[in-house]
């Protein structure tokens, strides 16, 4: 079966700025992906490349083994995009309809309207609704018909906390049946809770691509924190194998490791006796600010 998504090499330059640079990437049958990044990451641009919206400078986008065109035609893409206007003079029920119309493989409107919790509001003109109604008619759009590959650029913005948990569980739905979705998002729980593959862009590249939790363990995602009798022998604690941080405060000692086993079983090791032991995990949040601030410094 060919890849849903795969960018060979892809890059796109706005004058000096690479905003994508030489991306590569596959996205597989059935995944759920979240694309991470600092604001001019590039994200939005990669969704533009992956729908044709743009043309790469160089490298290739693949969609289901063709260009994004022909894969947008037959149907096989649903998008919602960040900005995308809708026409402002229809009810929301045409605009579906028009959608369910123009998609290869319809869904019936009704059933589009009740997916996206859009019948109460179905006569509605577009251009009377609130911010989050409106993301909800962009989803709408987006699942108007039976796509194999739905692209969401940060879709709960500006919906409310219900709005935004009923979407994530349409969108688990999506993915139950098959469906490969891949969206853009400053949510990084979102991503924890929803995505089974988390890509962290930073300056157009990839810094990260791998599950919540292996990524939280790249960035030296645990926390361990315990406290010692005695004097604290500092140079001993910073040789600790997997430390990617380390503060101690009298005779308190808090230190961030990447295999939170392998640190606390050496510590025993040097024969020390912590005491009130804790080891706690980070978010993706905390994960995601340590890999793109250490990449910054590293750039600057
Ligand atoms: N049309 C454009 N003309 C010039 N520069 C652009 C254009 N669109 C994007 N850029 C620049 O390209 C870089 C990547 O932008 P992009 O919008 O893809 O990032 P993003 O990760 O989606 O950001 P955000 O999180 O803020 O939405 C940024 O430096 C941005 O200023």
């Amino acid at each position: 079966m060919t890849n849903p998504v795969e960018f060979d090499q892809v890059s796109k330059a706005y004058g000096a700025v690479r905003a994508v640079d030489g991306l590569t990437l596959d996205l597989r049958p059935g995944q759920t992906v979240a694309l991470l990044g600092p604001n001019g990451a590039g994200k939005s641009t990669t969704l533009d490349l992956l729908l044709g919206l743009r043309t790469p400078d160089s490298g290739t986008v693949r969609l289901f083994g063709t260009g994004p065109r022909e894969a947008i035609t037959a149907g096989r893409v649903g998008a919602m995009l960040q900005s995308g206007g809708l026409m402002d003079e229809v009810t929301v029920a045409e605009l579906v309809q028009l959608a369910c119309d123009l998609h290869p493989r319809p869904y019936r409107p009704c059933e589009v309207l009740a997916g996206a919790g859009l019948a109460q509001i179905a006569g509605r003109k577009v251009n009377k609704l609130s911010g989050g109604q409106a993301q909800r008619v962009r989803f709408a759009l987006a699942t108007a018909g039976d796509s194999d590959l739905i692209v969401l650029d940060e879709p709960t913005t500006g919906m409310d906390v219900t709005t935004r948990q009923a979407f994530w569980a349409t969108m688990r739905e999506q993915a139950g049946q098959g469906r490969t979705v891949l969206f853009a998002t400053h949510y990084l729980e979102e991503a924890d809770a929803v995505a089974d593959r988390v890509l962290v862009l930073h300056r157009g590249r990839l810094l990260a691509d791998g599950t919540a939790a292996e990524i939280k363990a790249r960035a030296g995602a645990r926390r361990v924190s315990f406290d010692l009798d005695g004097t604290v022998d500092e140079p001993a604690l910073r040789a600790l194998p997997f430390l990617t941080g380390l503060d101690v405060s009298g005779r308190t000692v808090r230190i961030r490791s990447a295999d939170a086993d392998a640190t606390v079983h050496a510590l025993y090791g040097l024969g020390l006796f912590p005491r009130n032991l804790e080891v706690a995990g980070l978010g993706l949040e905390q994960a995601f600010v340590a890999l793109t601030t250490a990449e910054e410094a590293k750039t600057r």
